[in-house]
């Protein structure tokens, strides 16, 4: 019986972009050409403002942006939890509050504890695809220069990196310039948990980053058919990252 699969993806979405996107699409058709999972949802989980990262606009704005980008998709959800914190999250706990609140909800009969918020995120007919003595496992999905901050000193701890490894998994995309077998290779607990990472090469390679968007926006260039048109819509309306409103 394979085992059911939430794709979470954390980060700023600064601004969210078609690769954003692409990913989960990536992942997913890999996952079940895998044989073994069965991806039933996917989950976008943007920083909390209190990330601090440079440029990083609020998660008012990205929350919204996000929001238009997936009004046509019907299988990728926005978390708004951890931008709703106090304060900024280790990625270790948001995979594990999404973990542990869609298995309480398949097994509560009645659903009683399960609140508004976190029913948003939830996939449609969830109760269907599952039933209710199949846990979901919630990966982490990611790029390959988030796996490879992972050997930043400082910034995650071992037993974080053990636990979202060894808890939950990782699905990770490859990206320009990381050579993800070495860096896995190189590190211990990469190495010991080798069975729970998805290495998923983008074949049709595609450099987007939201940097770069930032940039083109600055620089009154286009950036359609990069990001979703109704981000680029709104980009505009709010005049966001410096953007002049030129291309409409
Ligand atoms: N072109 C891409 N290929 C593979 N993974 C990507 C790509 N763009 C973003 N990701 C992944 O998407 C997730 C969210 O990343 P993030 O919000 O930092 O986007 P970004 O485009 O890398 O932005 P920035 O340029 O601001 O760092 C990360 O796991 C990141 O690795
Ligand atoms: N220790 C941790 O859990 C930890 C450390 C650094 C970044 N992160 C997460 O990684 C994501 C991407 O961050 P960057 O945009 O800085 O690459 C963010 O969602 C951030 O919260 C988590
Ligand atoms: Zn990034």
């Amino acid at each position: 019986m394979r085992t059911p699969v939430i794709l979470l993806a954390s980060g700023c979405f600064n601004p969210l972009t078609n690769m954003h996107l692409r990913m989960f699409e990536i992942a997913r058709d890999h996952l079940h050409r895998m044989g073994q999972y069965d991806v039933i949802g996917g989950v976008i989980s943007p920083v909390h403002d209190a990330y601090g990262k440079k440029e990083l606009i609020s998660a008012t704005h990205r929350l919204n942006m996000i929001k238009l980008a997936l009004q046509d998709n019907d299988w990728v959800k926005l978390s708004d939890w951890e931008a709703k914190q106090e304060s900024w999250t280790r990625t270790r706990q948001i995979l594990q509050h999404h973990q542990n609140v869609i298995n309480a909800y398949l097994k509560s009969e009645n659903n009683i504890n399960v609140n508004e918020a976190d029913l948003n995120w939830m996939p449609d007919n969830i109760h269907k695809q599952c039933g209710t003595n199949r846990g979901v496992v919630v990966k982490l999905l990611c790029g390959a220069d988030l796996l490879e901050s992972f050997g930043t000193p400082g910034l995650w701890a071992d037993e974080d990196i053990e636990a979202i490894v060894g808890e939950h998994g990782l699905v990770v995309i490859t990206r320009l310039n990381v050579n993800l077998p070495e860096f896995i290779y190189n590190s211990d607990i990469l190495t010991k948990y080798l069975a729970n990472i998805m290495i998923v090469t983008e074949f049709i390679r595609n450099e987007i980053s939201s940097t770069k968007i930032r940039r083109a926006l600055r620089r009154s260039e286009s950036v359609k058919y990069l990001i979703p048109d109704k981000v680029i819509d709104y980009i505009n309306k709010y005049s966001l990252y410096g953007s002049q409103n030129t291309h409409l």
